[in-house]
């Protein structure tokens, strides 16, 4: 019998166990607390406010009627709990209560670092990537991960793919291309890195990055969110985003970037240095090897001294919270792609089956690393 089960185990261990189970079951909680906020507008009602509120100024901010008032109290003692708000006791006589009234309602939230994280249209903001995260489109999926994973994938039918595939009886791309507002969330989500990781790659690399090349383009880049950031950093370089066409469609051209619809499967605009921010994550080996091999041929025909620049989590390298990220992108890409994160060593795979020679990573801040490969 199992050591819980037969007394030895202190009664404080098991109940450590317990509250271990407890606090991962409910860790969707947090999740779902989090997306209401955003949903609800909370950070961004405080930030333009400018100093705390008392919850019926908050529920009053955010149209929430008073009918509502003690329920929206009830998430915001969440939101206080996960650090998201902080909570003061408000003075009395600054909110003109009586006594009574301050003992229920006398307190004051402000933001907090991790909410002023998610104010929306703030340079850095986070949220629309937490939306995506959890939109029903990837969430219902992951109900499915445990049939999906007894089904056999040697029976390839596409409907068991992925978990998204099985929930949903199309691919992700699928519902990309159908949904409309899918389609802008998701882009939208990717655009809103695009600043985070500019600044990273500069702060990191600088202008050594892209000494000595002319050109660039991004594969799978969006609607330009780094793309638009290197053009201003380099403006005497030539930039070109690539994605499919229904993207990039009525995107104007910079000075110095413009846009091009395709296929990187069939074909990549030449330039010397090819950039793949999360893409390649979203492709199985044998796809990804396709899409490196079209961007060497894109690099080799048109500069020696060319190379390509993936920016991705590398597996096992870097600290422990990132490690945590890393795993869970993991899943998500299980359950709504043919991609998975990878190891250095299935990097340097992919890589020499591409035909790429020699390669160099540097790791960025939080969980994604650089990597430089050359032709
Ligand atoms: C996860 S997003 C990453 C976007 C961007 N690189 C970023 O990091 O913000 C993947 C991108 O690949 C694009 N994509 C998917 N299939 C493609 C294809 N066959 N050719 C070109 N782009 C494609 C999608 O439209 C999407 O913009
Ligand atoms: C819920 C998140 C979805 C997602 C899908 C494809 C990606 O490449 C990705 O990269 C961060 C995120």
């Amino acid at each position: 019998m199992d050591r819980a089960y037969n007394g030895e185990t202190s009664e404080s261990e098991t109940f450590r166990a317990h509250a271990h189970v407890w606090r991962h079951a409910f860790n969707f909680i947090s999740s779902m607390s989090l997306k209401c906020a955003i949903e609800l507008g909370v950070p961004d009602a405080l930030h333009r406010r400018g100093h705390p509120a008392t919850l019926p100024e908050l529920a009053a901010a955010l149209s929430v009627p008073t009918s509502k008032t003690t329920f929206l109290g009830r998430l915001v003692a969440v939101l206080v709990h996960m650090g998201f708000l902080s909570r003061q006791k408000a003075a009395p006589e600054s909110n003109g209560m009586s006594e009574h009234e301050a003992d229920e309602l006398g307190f004051e939230y402000s933001l907090t670092p991790a909410s002023c994280a998610i104010v929306k249209g703030q340079p850095l903001d986070l949220s629309p990537i937490v939306l995506l995260t959890l939109d029903p489109i990837f969430v219902d999926p992951f109900h499915c991960m445990s049939e999906w994973l007894k089904s056999d994938s040697e029976t390839d039918s596409p409907s068991l793919r992925t978990p998204l595939h099985m929930k949903h009886r199309k691919s992700m791309w699928e519902i990309k291309a159908q949904d409309k507002k899918f389609d802008q969330r998701m882009n939208r989500a990717m655009a809103s890195d695009g600043p985070v990781m500019a600044r990273l790659i500069m702060d990191k690399c600088g202008g050594r990055l892209f000494e000595g090349l002319r050109t660039a383009v991004d594969i799978g880049g969006g609607t330009g969110g780094l793309a638009r950031e290197l053009a201003e950093a380099f403006p005497e370089m030539e930039w070109t985003v690539l994605d499919l066409p229904r993207v990039v469609a009525g995107l104007e051209r910079t000075r110095n970037l413009k846009y091009v619809g395709g296929d990187m499967f069939e074909a990549v605009p030449p330039a010397d240095a090819v950039l793949l921010k999360w893409v390649l994550h979203d492709w199985s080996d044998e796809e990804s090897v396709k899409i490196l091999k079209r961007c060497k041929e894109a690099i080799t025909s048109n500069s020696k001294t060319g190379k390509a620049i993936i920016i991705e989590a590398v597996i096992e390298d870097g600290p422990e919270e990132g490690e945590t990220m890393k795993l869970f992108y993991d899943m998500i890409m299980m359950v709504g792609t043919t991609g998975k994160e990878r190891n250095e060593k299935e990097w340097a795979k992919l890589l020499r089956e591409a035909g790429f020679s020699d390669y160099k990573i540097t790791p960025l801040a939080g969980f994604r690393s650089l990597i430089e490969t050359y032709t």
